[in-house]
Parts: C-alpha cells; structure tokens; sequence
C-alpha cells in the first residue's frame, strides 16, 4: 500500500532525484556506484572553536598544578607533619585528576547533518526504526506523562510504516496499558496535526505549553479541536485512575485487560503483548487516510524467584519482541520522562548511519539529556550542562561519547550480536496478529535468557547500575565508533531531579555504577586501553574514578579547618 493514498501532501513522499541505494538488512549495504567523485557526506565533524586557546589556557594550568606539587614536596610543616603529607596526596590526586579531564576539552568536535542530501538520495527508502520507550512504575511515572512521550516518537517526521513504538512497562500496569490504548487513538488526530502545522515539539503537553492564543487563524480552530481531545482523553484517563476498570467507559471494554485476569502483582505475572496499532494493516490509518506507525505494549514476565535485570532486562526483551515483529535495523532508547523535542532527529541519526563513506563504522548516536524543568538557579546542577556541552563532545573528538541510556539510536545488530539477527524472521502476512502474539511471549519470559548469552555477550550487559555505559563501552571496545549529536533544536527533553534529596539519589548511583565498571571485567583501563583510544580511556577514567574524588575532597575540606584549630595552617602564608 502506498501512501500516495493520502490526501496531505506533507506526510507523503519525499522526491527522489537519484537512484536510491536500496537498504537491505543491514546498515552496511554500500552501491559501487557510490565511490564516484560526485560523492557528497551526509554529515560533516568540525574541530571547536577556540581550541588553540583552550590549549595555552590548559598548559598554563598545568604549570600551576607543578608550582603546587613542588611547593608541597619541598615545604613540610614540621607541625603538621602528617596533615601536609596528606594535603600532598590530595593535591597530587585532584592534578592527576585533572589531567584525566583534559581528554574532555582537548580535541572537541561539533557533528553537523546534511539533511537535504539524505531524502535525495534516498527519498523514502529508508530503514526501519524501533523506538523503545521504558517505563517502570505507574506513581512515580505518571501514564499521562509516559503517552507524551510516546506520542513526540510516534509523531517524528517519517515514514509511519517504517516507525514502530515500543513501551516497555515494568510496573505491569493496567493504568498504564490503557493510557496507551487511549493514546493510540488520540495519535489519529494528533499526527496529522502536528504534520500539517510542521508542530514542533510534537508532545502534546510541551506544545500546549509553548502555543499562546494569539494563534495563525489557520490553525487555531485545529489547536482548539485537538487539544479539547487531548484534555477528554486525560480526563478519562484521570478517571479510570481513581474507579480502576469499574469505571465502564469504551475503551475499558478493550479486551486486552483480560491479560490481567492472572496478575498477581507488579513482580509477579505472565508477559503481557499487545500490538495496539499494527502498521502493517492498511486500516491502521488517521484521521486523515495516512498510515500509522505500529505501537506496542509489552510487559515482560517477572517472577519473585527470577531477577529481572532492571532496565537492561527490559531492553532485552524489547530487542527480542521488535525483532519478530518489526525488526527495524535501527533502535532509539527513550526514558519514559524524556519526550521528543525534534520531529527531525530520525533523520538526522540517518544521515550517520547512511553515510556512504563513514556510516559503517558508526554503532550508536548519542543525543545528550538536556531538560525542561531545570530550575531558575539549578542548585544541584542537574542541568548537566558541562557534560552535555564540553564533555561529550571532547569523547566524541577521541572515539565517540558513551551510551547514557536514553536519546541513543543504536545500530539493532551491534546490540544484540548476529547469533540472534541471524534467525529468520516471522512472516507477517498469513499470521493474525493475536497469534503473533502468542508466540512471541515466550521470547518476553523470566525463563528465556537461561542459559543464554544475553546480558553478557548479547544486549544489554546485566550486574551494573549503568548497565548503559558498560554497554556502550564493550561497544566501542569491539571497535565501533559513536557520534554524540547535539543540534541547537534539542533532540530529546526530560525531567531533572529538582530536589536534594533526589539528585544525590541519582548521583550515588551514577558514580557508585562507574565505579563497578572500573573494577569489572570491562574495565577502561585494562579492558579498554588496548581496544579503544587512549584519550577515550582516559575520558572514560573522568567518572569511573568520580566516587574516588570523594576522599581527597573530604581530606581537603575538612583537615585544613582541624589544624586550624589547633593553630597550624596547612597552607602557605600570603
Ligand atoms: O526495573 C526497571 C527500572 C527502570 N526502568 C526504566 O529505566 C529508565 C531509567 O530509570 P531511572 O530510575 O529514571 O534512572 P535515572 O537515573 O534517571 O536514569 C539515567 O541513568 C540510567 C543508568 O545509567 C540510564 O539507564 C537512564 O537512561 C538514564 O536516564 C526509566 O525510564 C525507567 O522507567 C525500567 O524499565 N525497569
Ligand atoms: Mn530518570
């Protein structure tokens, strides 16, 4: 079926100008033809500004830190014997550590796209792309926020029949389902909208948000008519919230709920499948006659007795479950709490991966967390900024940035090894869909990665709580390159931690998994220094060595101010 059919010009066909290189089953199929001189990147990577600079400025430092060393060597305060010795140790620490950070600002580079050249020379012969969305618990993520999540990814500019939505839900909540489900047809108003009027972003909430009334005529009676449906659809949502299934209203009547039926709790129940949207079915269209992408609800199996692997498990049985059913060569990672901000960033990430002379070599592109409830004065600093902005693309200068977990389009077949792409996949046509189902469960339970490689060799690696970077470093170590991507529209925006309380949650846990990384099998230093670049080791270094910090910073503010009291100064007289 082809979407000629559709009656909008703007979600239709991209013109072709030249032969397109047809994409078949893997990202690396290359056309001789393309070696000709006419070849023209799809993306470009320039050296920062101002880098030259930063190099004195460096140096400079650098000379500094030595006056401090050979001050400490030389000046013992006989009073202070053991304090000074001590301070010398914090002081040796923290230069040493600096040097670490330099593989950070060294060599920068800023990634630019040409995305102009992608749609002529591929028109819509694009690959198709998996997006994960992963959800854990129905409180503290709230089903409204996780469907506009869902809805900013469905809604990206692309070809629906080759876009397939994902929500992972570890909570196993039927709220959560139904908000979907809710959401899966709100999507056949909301996509032609956001198409029609070129809505950027395309979550609903975000772009309520950011329109004031004084509306181009044109669309404020769409506005008005999709966001009356929007706020029908929440309030129904809303209610199902407080009455649970009793609440007899339409689409409770789904028959899906009866999944349910043998739930005991969140960790303990059967896998739950259900494909809402099917894109292959040529009745899957919106409001206005155009296809829709597919979007699926899965709630892998969990049993008290199996451990479940946190996020990464989740990961792995989305890998499993596309794969039998889109099996798109791409896969975006999104956290439940950060939505699309760019209906473009699908094609972005495809002028890298497509790119005739460098795509093969690229595993995954790395969009950062930027944010959109930071805070006026952003106390805990969670903006992220020096990472998002200086760090990142420093590592993508030496190799390419880390995998953090969420904005990242990975390449399906670095994931997850060729032992499992390697399986034939299901035919689509002549299997009803419920019976796809069916046999797709199985590939979602406790009991199928028994004896298996995945989470080690295959997926997502299991045992660290940032089950992300270790991935993205054995990646990298296997010889692939990364692209961090950070375009001034922002790819993706998410909910920082606006409390204390929330962000040292956050940053024990980051700094205490990079850690274990450190002291794993996949270590930077005596995994990595042979496989990946040094400046690559030593950016990596930065925050495996992050929760080590800590003694020299306790050490350093807090002796001082002891010898104080007893009248001896552990720093030089000015
Ligand atoms: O058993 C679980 C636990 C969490 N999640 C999901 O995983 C994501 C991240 O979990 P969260 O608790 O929000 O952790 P954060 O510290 O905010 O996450 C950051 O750090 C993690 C570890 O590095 C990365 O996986 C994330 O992508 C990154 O945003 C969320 O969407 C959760 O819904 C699951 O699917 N299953
Ligand atoms: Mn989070």
């Amino acid at each position: 079926m082809s979407s000629t059919l559709c009656p909008s010009s703007v979600c239709c066909n991209y013109p072709k100008k030249s032969k397109p290189i047809l994409f078949r089953n893997t990202l690396i199929s290359h056309s001789s033809d393309m070696a000709n001189n006419s070849y023209s990147p799809l993306f470009e990577t320039k050296k920062a500004k101002g880098s030259l600079i930063y190099k004195f400025f460096s140096a400079s430092v650098f000379v500094g830190i030595i006056f401090i060393w050979v001050y400490r060597a030389t000046h013992v305060n006989e009073d202070g014997k053991l304090g000074s010795i001590g301070m010398l140790g914090a002081e040796l620490w923290f230069g040493l550590y600096w040097i670490l950070t330099q593989a950070h600002r060294w060599n920068r580079v800023h990634r630019q796209t040409f995305k102009d050249r992608l749609s002529q020379r591929y028109g819509n012969d694009l690959p198709g792309v998996d997006i994960f969305v992963c959800t854990a618990d129905p409180t503290i993520e709230p089903p409204m926020m996780v469907i506009n999540t869902v809805l900013s990814v469905m809604a990206y500019d692309f070809p629906p029949e080759k876009l397939s939505v994902y929500l992972s839900d570890d909570g196993g909540s039927d709220l959560t389902f139904y908000a979907l489900l809710e959401a899966s047809q709100f999507a056949k108003h909301w996509i032609p909208y956001c198409k029609k009027f070129k809505v950027e972003p395309r979550s609903p909430e975000a772009h309520f948000r950011s329109v004031s009334d004084e509306f181009e005529s044109s669309q404020s009676q769409p506005l008005a008519s999709v966001k009356k449906l929007y706020h029908e659809m929440e309030n129904r949502i809303e209610l199902a919230k407080k009455h649970g299934r009793k609440s007899k209203s339409g689409l409770l009547e789904h028959g899906g709920f009866s999944d349910w039926d043998s739930f005991v709790s969140q960790r303990d129940h059967d896998t739950i499948l259900q494909i809402l949207i099917d894109g292959r079915d040529a009745e899957a269209k919106d409001v206005e006659g155009c296809r829709l992408p597919t979007l699926v609800y899965l709630a892998r199996e969990k049993r008290p007795q199996h451990s479940h692997n946190f996020k990464a498990g989740a990961m792995n049985a989305l890998i499993r479950v596309s794969s039998k059913i889109s099996n798109g060569p791409v896969i975006l990672n999104v956290d439940c709490d950060m939505y699309s901000n760019n209906s473009q960033s699908v094609r972005d990430v495809l002028c890298f991966f497509l790119d005739e002379e460098k795509g093969h070599e690229i595993a995954f592109v790395q969009f950062p967390q930027n944010f959109h409830n930071l805070t006026k004065n952003d106390l805990y600093g969670s903006s992220l900024k020096v990472i998002a902005d200086m760090d990142f693309h420093g590592l993508d200068g030496f190799g390419g940035p880390m995998y953090i977990g969420t904005g990242c389009f990975h390449r399906r077949d670095t994931l997850c090894g060729k032992k499992f792409t390697k399986g034939s996949m299901f035919e689509w046509s002549g299997n009803s869909v419920s019976g796809l189902e069916e046999r797709i469960n199985e590939l979602a339970s406790c009991t199928f990665e028994n004896n298996t490689q995945w989470g080690h060799e295959i997926g997502l690696k299991y045992g660290v709580p940032v089950e992300d970077v270790i991935t993205g470093l054995s990646i990298q170590c296997q010889g692939w390159k990364s692209v961090y991507f950070n375009p001034e529209q922002k790819g993706f925006l998410g909910v920082a931690s606006t409390t204390l309380d929330q962000a040292l949650v956050q940053h024990k846990r980051w700094s205490e998994g990079d850690f274990q990384i450190l002291l794993s099998r996949y270590s930077p230093i005596w995994y990595g220094l042979s496989r990946i670049s040094f400046g690559l080791v030593m950016g990596y270094c930065v925050y495996c060595f992050w929760a080590v910090n800590c003694f020299a910073t306790l050490y350093y503010s807090i002796v001082p101010a002891l010898y104080l009291l007893r009248g001896v100064s552990l720093f030089p007289q000015v």
